[in-house]
């Protein structure tokens, strides 16, 4: 059977969209997706490709965004996904700006901000130190959860990390469901530039929740005061992160769609 998608992507992040108001297009018997079709959308030769999956299902008297990772698995949060997906329920959907989104991490609001998007994180929590390894190198790193977890490690060099085709070593016990992990560098006053290899998709150009984890670690340890904005620069481009002082992550980027079709995947 045919179906429509779309694709899409922040700063490179790419997704592929899947529009199913009633579930009922991609929901198996328990209504979910099967990590096979995902797996099969995001494969970038046989597939459409992705780095992940954004489902668009009618909750109530709005949408929800059923996130999954190219690998199938499923993640709480996606902050360059939200962006594309709002972008994609403006634009197909007819739904205005400010709009509520609810994932799996709550609802969060989304506004625009020129040509681009401002997406209300929510809050971060830190939690603590921990550390990862790359082929016998090892790094502190800072715990942060944006609803989905991550592990900053602050390195003089991205290139540091090697080629990044598996994921970095972290500890199980810290990140029982795995982790994102980012290496960061400096790049000037509340500037800096990021890697990340994202659990359930490799390494992306990017990563908005990572861009968070990175810009309120960062700001925790320059002592930077709440309202402070970090430029994050990326491989596929570059986010805004404000840690507000109403203890809010406020992300600010591109969301483009790039193509729509339909496919038997
Ligand atoms: N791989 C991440 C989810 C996608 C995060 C990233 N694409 C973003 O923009 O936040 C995880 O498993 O938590």
């Amino acid at each position: 059977m045919s179906y429509r998608f779309l694709k899409g992507h922040g700063t490179e992040n790419d997704f592929v969209v899947l529009p199913d108001p009633d579930g009922t297009v991609h929901g198996g018997a328990d209504g979910e997706m099967s990590a096979e079709r995902v797996r099969a959308l995001c494969d970038r030769r046989a597939g459409i490709g992705g780095d992940g999956v954004l489902r668009a299902v009618r909750r109530g008297d709005g949408w929800f965004m059923d996130y999954r990772n190219a690998d199938g698995s499923v993640s709480e949060m996606c902050g360059n996904g939200i962006r594309v997906f709002a972008r994609y329920l403006h634009e197909h959907e007819g739904e205005p700006f400010p709009m509520r989104i609810q994932t799996r991490d709550g609802v969060k609001v989304l506004d625009r901000a020129g040509d681009e998007l401002t997406a209300d994180m929510g809050r971060p929590q830190v939690l603590g130190e921990t550390s990862v390894s790359v082929m016998g190198r090892s790094w502190p790193a800072v715990h942060v959860s944006m609803g989905n977890p991550h592990a900053v490690a602050f390195v003089d060099n991205l290139a540091e990390a090697g080629p990044l085709l598996e994921p970095p070593e972290h500890d199980d016990a810290v990140y029982p469901e795995g982790v994102n992990v980012e290496f960061v560098v400096r790049r000037g006053e509340h500037h800096v530039a990021m890697r990340v290899h994202e659990r359930g998709s490799g390494e992306t150009r990017s990563c908005g929740t990572g861009a968070c984890a990175v810009a309120v670690a960062t700001a925790l340890a320059d002592g930077a005061p709440r309202g402070t904005v970090y430029r994050v620069d990326l491989p596929g481009g570059t986010l805004r992160v404000e840690w507000t002082e109403d203890d809010r992550v406020l992300m600010t980027g591109p969301a483009v769609l790039v193509a729509e079709g339909t496919t038997d995947l």
